[in-house]
């Protein structure tokens, strides 16, 4: 009889998921972590980055009290006092994911590496493990591109910038994704200077219409973006850092982050040792995250690579792999992935929001049958009457008024981001966001705006009118 039931590797956001709910089942469950518990998310991503960003907001709202005719002083950074908070941030949320709570749900958890040595054994800390199944969650690590020079500097990532003790002087961004952009913002707002450098365009997968108002804020913010940049080497500057670009110019600062992307942990795993079908992207899994060449195992979060759909990086999609692995793997119920509703949120201020694909994406399908509603929040009383009233709302429908994307920019707008989820995965048409009754004064009154807008040309068109105008006859 195999040692457990499910072996799992990786206490991130997918693996912990994946633990609980085996555990919860009933399941002989082994967790295996070579670092720390809670992965990324807890530790090097979401929950600091978001830390961060908390205080760069703090101080950048300080800055422009003035105009409710609140007048402050310039805020004064305490870095100290902002790492702080960072760390309480993290410390507050890791007894959630802790080897205590873990194990006192009948986990066994082994901390140490793991690798596999046949299709139903691993090997870690000098010991045997065979398991029914297995579930790779062994996450994903920021990209180093072959840059000459960058291995020769002391150059950042997600995993090391939390624990920078000093405030960067001047803070150089290789890569304007998410990652570059929040940190970015951050960092200004928190008084370092930032240069970011993209290959592309920032934001590159957002849509355009969300991307201008974001480009503008971090202008004002005082990060210089450069755009459409090559970086052909990076060499020592003091002590600092240069920047070459193929261009001919040359950006010197104090510290580098690079974010250009993740690659798949996929070594050191002996997956082929397993049969474990994998390229840099991930493991080939089918649409129930099953490996395609070993049945025994599963793959979840960030180094899933599913069959037409490819790796996500967030950490709502690690609980998604989980329920859909909880169906195929532990139920054997049929189950399917689909990112076809999948929100996500770039946290920066404005927030840019996208649900579902983006109009790009659609039309790059062939789809014909698109209708497109906006409402500028400008024309939002709530944001008015906040002085925030930037960005917008764009709906993206099919001919008969179902929601197919939604892209949002704006203050606070990742908030609004649930609802068109819900609409997009219940297949609702635009109709119920337009009837619905949203309380006044919110920003959400935005997506109810742009909805009836689908409906406005139709509502008041000359048939309509004329048989209101008979309508009016009636006693
Ligand atoms: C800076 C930053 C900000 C982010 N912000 C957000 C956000 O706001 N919202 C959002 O949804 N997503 C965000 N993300 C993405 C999110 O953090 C990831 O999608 C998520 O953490 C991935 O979880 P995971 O479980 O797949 O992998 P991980 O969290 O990487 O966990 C994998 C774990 O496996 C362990 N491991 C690897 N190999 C082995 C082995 N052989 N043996 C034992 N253990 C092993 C690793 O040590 C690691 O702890 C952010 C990411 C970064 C970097
Ligand atoms: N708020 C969130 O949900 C959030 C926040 C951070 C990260 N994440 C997740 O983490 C993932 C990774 O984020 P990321 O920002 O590292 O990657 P990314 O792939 O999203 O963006 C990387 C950017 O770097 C650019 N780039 C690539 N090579 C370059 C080079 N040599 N020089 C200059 N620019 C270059 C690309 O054009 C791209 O714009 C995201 O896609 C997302 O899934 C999510």
């Amino acid at each position: 009889m195999p040692d457990f039931d499910v072996a799992i590797i990786g206490a991130g956001a997918a693996g912990l998921s994946v633990a609980a709910i085996s555990a919860g089942l009933g399941l002989k469950v082994a967790l295996f972590e070579r670092g720390e518990m809670g992965g990324d998310c807890l530790n090097f991503g979401c929950v600091p980055s978001k830390a961060l960003l908390a205080a760069a907001h703090a101080a950048a709202e300080a800055r422009r009290a003035a105009r409710f005719g609140v007048k402050l002083p310039p805020p004064q950074i305490d870095w100290a006092g902002v790492r702080a908070h960072v760390a309480g941030a993290i410390a507050a949320i890791a007894p959630n994911d802790s080897v205590e709570r873990f194990t006192g749900m009948g986990v066994t958890v082994v901390q140490a590496m793991a690798r596999f040595t046949a299709r139903d054994a691993l090997e870690a800390a000098g010991r045997r493990f065979t398991f029914r199944r297995a579930v790779i969650a062994a996450g994903s690590a920021a990209i180093v591109p072959p840059i000459p020079g960058l291995s020769d500097v002391p150059f950042l990532t997600n995993e090391t910038l939390f624990a920078l003790p000093e405030k960067p002087g001047h803070l150089l961004v290789l890569g304007g994704g998410p990652i570059g952009l929040e940190m970015a913002q951050a960092h200004a707002r928190l008084g370092c200077r930032v240069t970011v450098v993209e290959g592309a365009a920032i934001a590159g997968r957002e849509d355009p219409e969300c991307v201008a108002p974001l480009r503008a804020a971090l202008e004002a913010d005082g990060v210089t973006l450069r755009e459409g940049a090559k970086v052909a080497a990076v060499e020592r500057e003091g002590d600092g850092i240069a920047l070459l670009l193929a261009d001919g110019a040359r950006i010197a600062g104090t510290h580098l982050l690079v974010a250009v992307g993740r690659a798949a942990r996929v070594a050191g795993l002996g997956l082929e040792a397993a049969d474990i079908a994998h390229s840099p992207r991930g493991i080939a899994t089918d649409l129930a995250l099953r490996s395609v060449s070993n049945r025994r195992v599963w793959a979840a979060g960030d180094i899933a690579d599913p069959a037409g759909l490819g790796p996500r990086a967030f950490t709502h999609v690690c609980s998604q792999h989980a329920g859909i692995i909880a169906r195929a793997m532990l139920f054997r119920l049929p189950a399917k992935l689909s990112y076809d509703a999948l929100p996500r949120v770039t946290y920066t201020d404005p927030e840019i929001a996208q649900i579902g694909p983006t109009e790009a994406e659609l039309r790059a399908t062939g789809r014909v049958d698109l209708a497109i509603t906006r409402w500028p929040l400008s024309e939002n009383d709530r944001l008015v009457a906040e002085g925030r009233a930037e960005g917008l709302v764009k709906l993206v429908a099919d001919g008969k008024g179902r929601l197919l994307g939604a892209s949002l920019a704006g203050p606070g707008v990742g908030n609004m981001a649930g609802m068109f989820a819900l609409m997009i995965g219940q297949r609702m048409k635009l109709s119920a966001l337009a009837g619905a009754v949203l309380p006044y004064p919110t920003a959400q009154e935005a997506g109810k705006r742009a909805a009836g807008d689908f409906y406005a040309p139709r509502l008041l068109s000359a048939p309509v009118k004329r048989a209101v105008g008979l309508l009016k006859h009636l006693p």
